[in-house]
């Protein structure tokens, strides 16, 4: 059997997947490497959801995502009787370079490390599993696939910032990213909801990283995220949209450096730096602190109004989707974000909610309030399948 191995290396993270190949990508196992760098643990589950693997792990055996890499690797080798064809990654960034996903090679690979810089949280977890598999199996076909194609036709007047000309020519556009999530998303309202689907979509990705994408015809039209994965919705621990001026103010008065500048808006801030408690929903939900509930109250008014701009640009809204760990598995947070699309139209059903169905809102509902789990993996496993045919 013919399998392909799907990474998508996070902060402190390695998730991974493997699909048999035949006819289209098949689930066999997900799994997990968390705590790296602190207190590592591995966890494997077959395609029935049974555990194939509960390992934890020395701190110091696992300092890092090659090394993450290898423990894993050694795993598949030894547990999983499959032959691997290929491995496909989630990269965050492509760039203006990517419109598609990628075969890697030395060359390719040079082009995604400039994009460092401009996704300090993404690319360099994304890029190391890479660099370790390149150096160990070069013949081993390795494909990228980019959070930012989804978004790649979106129009000028859309991908512009307001500076001068020569800066979007050196590729400081608005990218948009979450794309391979959003690409997902809106392949399956064309199996869920062929109503919708080729309708006015706005989908919420709600997850540690969160951002919010309007879709028309299927088509990406407008994100809330731009140059990085910073802008727009507040996140687990990243600031959203925030006016340059406090940045120069934090440089020029405050006297932070770049560095102190970046760990702040890309680390301390967001649900974390508001609550003072937590980057985690769960916690803050379950919180009794006042901060935490003006940490969620903020979170939920910045999507209020995002949600208002991105029905503006589609002229309307005829569905708005949730998904991710928060879009997916919180009740109370999607009843609170559909009471802010009510002067849209939009009117949930508490019942249907909590129960987590397809279709959460109430029939007489102008805008449908759908559920619809990711599956940013499998997006992976198509393109690298398609790309190597
Ligand atoms: N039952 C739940 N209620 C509220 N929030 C949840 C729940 N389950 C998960 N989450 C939120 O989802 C977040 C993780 O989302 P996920 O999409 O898995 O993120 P990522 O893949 O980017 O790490 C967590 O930080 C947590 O806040
Ligand atoms: C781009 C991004 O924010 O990704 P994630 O949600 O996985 O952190
Ligand atoms: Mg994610």
């Amino acid at each position: 059997m013919d399998t392909i191995l799907v990474v998508n290396a996070g902060s402190s993270s390695l998730k991974f997947e493997v699909f048999a190949i035949g006819d289209g990508p098949r689930k066999l196992l997900r799994g997990q490497l968390e705590g790296i760098g602190t207190a590592p643990r591995l966890r494997i589950k077959g395609s029935d959801g049974q555990a194939l693997a509960d390992q934890a792990h020395a701190q110091s055996d696992v300092p890092d995502l090659p090394t993450a890499m290898r423990v894993v690797g050694a795993w598949l080798r030894e547990r999983h009787e499959g032959r691997l064809a290929a491995v496909g990654h989630r990269v965050v960034h492509g760039g203006p370079d990517y419109d598609r996903p990628v075969l890697i090679d030395e060359e390719v690979l040079t082009r995604l490390e400039r994009y460092v810089p401009l996704a300090p949280l993404h690319q360099p977890n994304n890029l190391a599993p890479i660099r370790a598999i390149l150096d160990r199996r070069p013949d081993l076909p390795q494909v990228a696939c980019f959070d930012t194609s989804f978004h790649r036709e979106h129009s000028q007047v859309a991908s512009h910032y307001a500076i001068p000309e020569r800066f979007y020519a050196e590729g400081i556009r608005r990218y948009g990213f979450h794309g391979l999530s959003y690409e997902y998303v809106s392949g399956k309202l064309r199996e869920v909801a062929p109503q919708v689907a080729d309708g006015r979509v706005v989908v919420a990705h709600l997850g540690s990283g969160a951002s919010m994408c309007a879709i028309f015809g299927g088509k990406s039209i407008e994100s809330t995220l731009g140059f990085t994965a910073l802008d727009g919705l507040p996140m687990g621990t990243r600031c959203g949209q925030i006016d340059p001026g406090v940045i120069l103010y934090l440089l020029q008065q405050r006297r932070m450096t770049a560095q102190e500048v970046q760990e702040l808006l890309y680390k301390d801030s967001g649900l974390k730096g508001l609550s003072g408690i937590s980057n985690d929903v769960r916690m803050l939900l379950q919180s009794k602190d006042p901060r935490a509930a003006f940490a969620l109250d903020h979170f939920v008014h910045r999507i209020g109004l995002h949600a208002g701009s991105l029905a503006a640009a589609l002229g309307g809204l005829d569905a708005f989707v949730f998904t991710a760990g928060i879009g997916e598995n919180s009740p109370p947070m999607r009843a609170r974000i559909a009471a802010r699309l009510a002067w849209l139209g939009a009117r949930i059903d508490p019942a249907r909610n909590l129960a987590g169905e397809l279709d959460v809102s109430t029939p007489e509902s102008k805008v449908r309030l759908l559920v619809v789990p990711t599956d940013e993996e499998l997006m992976v496993a198509r393109h690298t399948l398609a790309l190597l045919g």
